[in-house]
């Protein structure tokens, strides 16, 4: 590991926050992304300022994002929104919106490939290689009040168009030395963001596998804003949770992951998911740029799991 520790670009005072933790910021330069994420494995909330900008991604998503609003919405509406879907709830409603957020999904895959690669290869060398995983999150959060009382249309996207509550990502599909990139392409602001728990870090917590149970002690939750273009980088052990939207503006964030070295997988997680080994990209071997992550215990146990329900068990 060479790079520098994630500390406060250029002297400069970490920015406060809400809670015990400090979101630390650091600035891409000439040479790249200055971040150890030794220290985001262990706790660390790093914010890149401009990281999206600095790779040359936030103009290609913003491109992305106006075709799906025309695909999506009326002529009048789409031309209102532009762009910016920080004001999609004043034009659309809910299944307009969720109708935007699948074609992203869709129209964004193949980029944000590009986009998680382009960050590995800006970031200092880590001393381990990096994994990266094929999952990518659409999250447009409009605003708590102008979201409908749900119907169809929102079934499976709590975390994606609505609120997730607290949870830690291993204890489903995300490997323990994950890195998640929650990437800002519009301003997120406190009362539309994601909350951390940073005195619950890797601490044992009571769960259903999917979201933290009530009771027990967290600590204090630490808010997180962002500019569009931030990308802040956090563990997928942490515990987090979406914060309500209580603004006036539609949050929009992009969420990619990555694993530093081989990915291990927790024995008690309740799904699994690859992470590939971007070096076998555009070679005749791309086909087995998932193998080192099926070669793993979490691997195999996915594995298992898949061929018992193929019997029917
Ligand atoms: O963006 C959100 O509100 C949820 C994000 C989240 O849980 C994640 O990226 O793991
Ligand atoms: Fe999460």
């Amino acid at each position: 590991m060479t790079g520098p520790d994630a500390g406060p670009a250029s002297g400069a005072a970490p920015r406060p926050v809400a809670g015990p933790a400090a979101l630390h910021t650091v600035e891409p330069g000439p040479y790249g992304i200055p971040v150890s994420l030794r220290h985001v494995l262990d706790g660390a909330l790093v914010a890149v300022k401009g990281g999206l900008r600095h790779i040359g991604a936030l103009a290609t998503i913003r491109r992305e994002a106006a075709r799906a609003v025309a695909a999506a919405l009326p002529e009048g509406g789409a031309a209102q929104v532009s762009g910016a879907l920080e004001n999609a709830h004043r034009h659309a409603d809910t299944t307009q919106i969720a109708a935007v957020r699948t074609d992203l999904e869709t129209r964004l895959r193949p980029f944000s490939r590009t986009v998680l690669h382009d960050v590995a290869r800006a970031l200092d060398p880590q001393g381990a290689r990096l994994y990266l995983s094929g999952h990518v999150g659409i999250r447009i959060m409009p605003p708590q009040r102008s979201v409908g009382a749900g119907g169809g249309e929102l079934a499976g996207l709590e975390g994606f168009l609505t609120p997730r509550d607290a949870h830690v990502d291993s204890w489903f599909n995300t490997a323990v030395n994950s890195v998640n990139l929650w990437m800002a392409v519009g301003p997120v602001r406190s009362g539309n963001g994601l909350l951390f728990y940073p005195d619950a870090y890797r601490r044992p917590l009571r769960h259903d596998g999917h979201t933290l149970l009530p009771g027990q002690p967290i600590g204090a939750p630490a808010d997180i804003e962002l500019d569009p273009g931030d990308i802040l980088l956090f563990a997928g052990d942490h515990l987090h949770a979406s914060q309500p939207n209580t603004t006036d503006e539609t949050r929009f964030v992009i969420t990619k992951r990555l694993c530093v070295g081989v990915p291990r997988y927790p024995s008690g997680a309740t799904g699994w998911v690859p992470y590939e080994d971007p070096r076998l990209w555009g070679t005749r071997w791309e086909s087995w740029a998932t193998w080192r992550s099926r070669l793993t215990a979490g691997g195999v146990r996915d594995a298992l799991r898949t061929a018992r329900g193929r019997g029917g068990r």
